[in-house]
């Protein structure tokens, strides 16, 4: 089997110009970052909307969050200057273990250093600063994408006006982690898999898609499996719910890699808002910026427990509630729902923007701090 990489061809690419200090306290250097953009950059610099994509995602957020661009939707290219990037560790364009490592001239494969949430949010800031952006209006996304959103908040407070974290934790529960090092430990025990240092026509593909009907159960809830599969028996002899996860998992074996999976899975782990702060709460409520939590009532992965705590402990947060048979993965299927929410919220955000611009008068337009941290 031969593996692909889906690059999409729309995707752009940004050399960052400085090396990343990685919070493991390692420099990776000739870092590379793709990603797309969608509308022009106001002359303020200040209209960006930043969208943080979930863990096997890229930068194409116009394919999979197709329904929520668009005049009068939540991301609208006429106003806002949207930027998606992949995520440091990945492989669709952003460097990571399938990336050449400039030291030895071959992959990173298994020597890709081990990366946080907060490494990803760095790079990020790091493709904002070569854009040009000042000030993001808004920054959005699920699951890996709500971390994301949640570290750009406390990292680059003074930049973020406001904030949209989708089925995501302020820290990575014991239930999370222990889902993770299962899917994990699945690729690991794929004769394949050697160490991480597989080749390119051998992969983990057996551990890996394994792992994805892992995660596949997680994504979804008890009552969308029964409602689309029951106990249905194919005219293949195959039970159909076993046929969908396999197909599940043959589907991942082709458009992703096993090391970038333990890598990305693993930065999921170390998530935690408060690592090397304070206590939590505290670090939570220093969150100031309008904040839209929005929890998926059957989300089995990211309890809405999590979300109502966040939406507690920031003292700017408001909880939506997305109602859905379908589970974690929610923010990828009722997507007109969601687009609602955050129409709502951006309306609000604009009011209240308006209203405090009448009270103080415009503000003067500042020059600020370059996005380093
Ligand atoms: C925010 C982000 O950045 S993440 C980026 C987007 N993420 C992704 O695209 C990740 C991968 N995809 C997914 O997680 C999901 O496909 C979603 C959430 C995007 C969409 O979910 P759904 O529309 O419910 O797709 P669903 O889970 O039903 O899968 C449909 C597939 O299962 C197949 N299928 C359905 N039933 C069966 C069965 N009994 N046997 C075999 N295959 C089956 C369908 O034929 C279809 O195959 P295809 O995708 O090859 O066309
Ligand atoms: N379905 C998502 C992961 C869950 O957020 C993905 O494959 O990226």
């Amino acid at each position: 089997m031969k593996y692909q990489w889906f690059i999409s061809p729309n995707t752009q690419f940004c050399e960052l110009p400085e090396p990343i200090l990685l919070e493991s306290g390692e420099m990776l250097g000739n870092v590379q970052v793709g990603y797309r953009t969608w509308g022009k950059l106001n002359a303020a610099r200040d209209n960006a909307v930043v969208i943080c994509h979930a863990l096997t995602g890229w930068a194409d957020a116009d394919e999979w969050w197709e329904p929520l661009f668009g005049p009068g939707r939540a991301f609208d290219p006429e106003q806002d200057f949207i930027i998606c990037s992949n995520v440091l560790g990945s492989c669709y364009g952003t460097t990571g273990p399938t990336s050449v490592n400039p030291a030895t001239g071959c992959p990173y494969g298994p020597d890709f250093p081990r990366i946080t949430i907060r490494d990803m949010v760095r790079v990020q800031a790091a493709l904002l600063e070569v854009l040009g952006v000042e000030q993001i209006k808004l920054v959005v996304g699920g699951s890996l994408g709500g971390m994301q959103v949640l570290e750009w908040a406390i990292l680059y407070a003074d930049k973020v006006e406001a904030i949209a974290s989708i089925a995501a934790s302020g820290r990575h529960s014991a239930w999370c982690i222990g889902l993770s090092e299962a899917q994990r430990q699945a690729i690991y025990a794929d004769p394949n898999w050697r160490g991480g240092l597989y080749t390119i026509d051998e992969p983990p593909a057996a551990g890996l898609a394994a792992a994805r009907m892992m995660a596949m159960c997680t994504y979804r809830a008890w009552g969308s499996f029964e409602q689309r599969f029951s106990r249905t028996v194919q005219e293949d002899g195959r039970l159909a719910i076993a046929s969908y996860l396999q197909h599940q998992g043959d589907k991942l074996v082709k458009r992703f890699d096993a090391n970038t999976y333990i890598t990305l899975t693993q930065a999921m782990d170390t998530h935690d808002l408060s690592r090397g702060l304070e206590d939590y709460y505290k670090v939570l409520a220093r969150i100031s910026q309008p904040a839209s939590i929005v929890a998926i009532d059957s989300d089995l992965l990211y309890p809405p427990t999590e979300q109502q705590e966040l939406a507690t402990y920031m003292p700017n947060a408001q909880l939506s509630w997305l109602h859905s048979p379908h589970g974690h993965d929610a923010f990828l299927i009722d997507m007109e729902e969601l687009n609602a929410i955050l129409v709502n919220f951006r309306h609000e955000q604009l009011k209240r923007h308006r209203s405090n611009s009448r009270v103080n008068g415009l503000a003067p337009v500042v020059r600020r701090s370059p996005f380093l941290f």
